[in-house]
Parts: C-alpha cells; structure tokens; sequence
C-alpha cells in the first residue's frame, strides 16, 4: 500500500468542465512527485484537495490506508509554499518561520528557547541565518521564497506541498533554488508534491512526474521514463518538443517493426505492440539523431533537406524538411555540418525511434 492514494478524484467549478476528471495517484512515503502541465489542466486543483484547500465531488484520498478526503487541512500534517510567498510583511523573518509553532495545535511542544533554537535551526537549513531580523520586504525573491520554506518546514509535516514556488524568480534564481530544494527534500526525506508547468524543472528534480492534460492523468513514471519512452504522442510532444512523424507501421515480427514515414521513407524500429497496418506517430528525439558522419552498426538512414539553425550555446538546434505530409524535425548538435539549404544525411538508432499509438 502506498502511502498516498487518490482514486477516481473529481472536482467542477461551477456548471462547467471538470477540473479535474477522475484522477488517480499513488504516492511514496518520501517521495518527490511533481504535478506538471499546461495552464488550467488541472494541477493546482489536485494540489488543493490533497491539502483539504477544495473539497473534491466525488473520489477519495487515502493516507496510510485512512480516508482524509474531508478532513480539514490543519488535521492532514501537510504544509504548502505558494508562488507569492504569503509572508506577513510586518513580521519579522525570524518571527515568519516561527508563526506556526504558535498556533494552539502546536504550542504545547516549545517553549521560548525551543523556538529559537528552531527557527535558527531552519533558517539555517535555506541560509537565512543572517537575515532573521530583517522584514520580508528587505530580501529578494529567492530569500522571500527561502523564508516561506523555512516556514512550511519547521513543524516537520509529513507532506510539504508547492505550488509554482519558483513561478515569480529569473531564470538563474530559479536554477539555485531548484537545487536547493531537492537538496531539501534528501537532507529531511519527506513527502514533496510539487506543481510546475516547467518541464525542464520537473525533469531536474523530481523522483516521478505526473503529465497531465485536460484534467486527467496522461502518464506517471520518472522522468528519464517520460523523456525516452513516453506513452502517448501528448506527453512526447510536451516533454522538451519530441519530434512526432505521421507514419503507418509496415511490419511487426519478433518485437521488431518497420515503418514507413509519410514522405515514403521507412525506419526499423522496436513494434512496442502496435500491429502491421496502424497509423502511428514516429518519436525521434532530438539529441538522438546525427546529421552527417558515419552511421553506426545498424543505424537507420533518413534524408532530408536542412533549414535553419538556431544557436543555443552548448548545441546548435536545426529544422530538417523532410518532404510530403513528414513535415519539419529538429535535431540537436554541437557542430554545424556542410549544406544548409541542401539535401543531407541524418542517423538515428532503431532504439531511438518510437511508435506512439494514434
Ligand atoms: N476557483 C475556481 N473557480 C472556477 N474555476 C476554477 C477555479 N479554480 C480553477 N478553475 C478552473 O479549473 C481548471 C483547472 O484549474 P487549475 O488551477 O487546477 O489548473 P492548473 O493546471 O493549476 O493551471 P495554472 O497553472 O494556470 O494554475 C481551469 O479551467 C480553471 O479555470
């Protein structure tokens, strides 16, 4: 038994769509889950009713095996950071982070020196221990957010809950601070649920992602599973821009298939069950193919004509016209091979091509 479960969970604002649409989830005690899609799928309603913020319609949270569906948020030992911090702006940080060891549920267990040694403990913990005197109108946004961490973490909840924490800091702050909440997250091993619509952050840190569109579940693995073997042509797309070519499988024998492309090309590849005949699309990621060079043993050929380059730094990132209705593809790589504007020769192992169900 897992220790969070939620089945079949439902949620409707008003008369409209769901929210969400009968998602179902489990959870490891410890583990670092990260909500992740698009504005309005329905990843900041789920995040409530697991904190007892939206009571759902109809469906069930389970905890340790005990329904907690409408319990109220104080009883569920969970705590959640918000994008905007929601620190008082009168109070000091110090005085910030030891809010809550004030309330009436929790202070019977400190006494005054308790307390400072707590808050100095967790202000420590984000690096804060030079700035508790300080209001929260004098850091910067990625101490404000530090300061709300401390906050939600110092009476030790079980489930530490994020939603879009990051959402409001410049691209590097967002980096620093992504590492230091997995950092976080090993040091305390608690149960972080985390709402991003970045997939570039929900790769780096989380143990699982959960993709999810249109208020359903569209795949729950780690993040190397949704990156090279995601199951649906939804999640390949979403996840870093997968190119997804319109093709029909030609043969499927000995868990090997062939498929033709739609501008008439055709690929060997792995059949992951999809019969002879079938419309697919065909995954290439890609970092997984090479313009130009020597093929490796066994590497498909493909041609077509190279476009654009764009500079991104480490890699150079090209658009491939393959021709009829295959359209465009991408393809990372580091140098720049001869013949922009001209026909040229792409490779691409078969265990990097990937039919995805129609
Ligand atoms: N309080 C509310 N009243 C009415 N509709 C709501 C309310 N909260 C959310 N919704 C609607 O429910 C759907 C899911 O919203 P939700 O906030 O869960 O999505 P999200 O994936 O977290 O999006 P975002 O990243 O924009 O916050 C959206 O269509 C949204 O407009």
């Amino acid at each position: 038994m897992s220790y969070i479960e939620i089945r079949k969970l439902r949620k409707t604002y008003g008369g409209g769509k769901p929210a969400i649409d009968g998602i179902d989830l489990s959870i490891a005690r410890g583990e670092f889950l990260t909500l992740l899609g698009s504005s309005g799928c329905g990843k900041t309603t789920t995040l409530r009713c697991i904190a007892g913020l939206e009571r759902p319609d109809s469906g069930e949270i389970l905890r340790d095996g005990a329904d907690i569906t409408y319990d109220q948020p104080a009883e569920r030992d969970m705590r959640m950071v918000f994008q905007d911090y929601a620190l008082f702006p009168n109070l000091t940080i110090a005085d910030n982070v030891a809010f809550a060891l004030h309330l009436k549920r929790h202070r019977h267990k400190y006494n005054a020196a308790e307390i400072k040694r707590r808050v100095g403990e967790y202000l420590d913990l984000v690096h804060l221990a030079d700035h508790g005197a300080k209001k929260p109108h004098q850091l910067s946004g990625g101490q404000k957010q530090r300061a709300a961490l401390a906050r939600a973490l110092i009476t030790e909840p079980d489930i530490v809950l994020f939603d879009e924490p990051l959402g409001s800091l410049d691209a590097n702050l967002r980096k620093t601070m992504q590492v230091e909440i997995k950092r976080i997250h090993r040091h305390l091993g608690k149960t972080f649920i985390y709402v991003t619509h970045d997939q570039e952050e929900a790769m780096a840190m989380s143990d699982r992602i959960v993709v999810m569109n249109g208020g359903r579940v569209m795949q729950a693995a780690s993040p190397e599973e949704i990156y090279s073997a995601p199951n649906c042509q939804f999640v390949a797309r979403f996840i870093d821009r997968a190119n997804v070519v319109p093709g029909t499988v030609l043969s499927a024998a000995d868990g090997k298939s062939e498929v033709q492309l739609a501008n008439g090309q055709t690929l060997r590849c792995s059949s992951n069950g999809i019969a002879p005949g079938a419309a697919v699309g065909v995954m290439m990621r890609a970092d997984r193919i090479t313009i130009g060079g020597k093929p490796t043993n066994g590497a498909n050929a493909l041609k077509g004509v190279l476009g654009e380059r764009l500079f991104l730094g480490a890699k150079h990132e090209f658009v491939v016209e393959l021709g009829g209705e295959a359209g465009e593809i991408n393809v990372f790589q580091q140098d720049v091979p001869d013949g922009i504007g001209g026909e040229i020769e792409m490779f691409i192992s078969p265990d990097d091509v990937r039919l995805l169900p129609e």
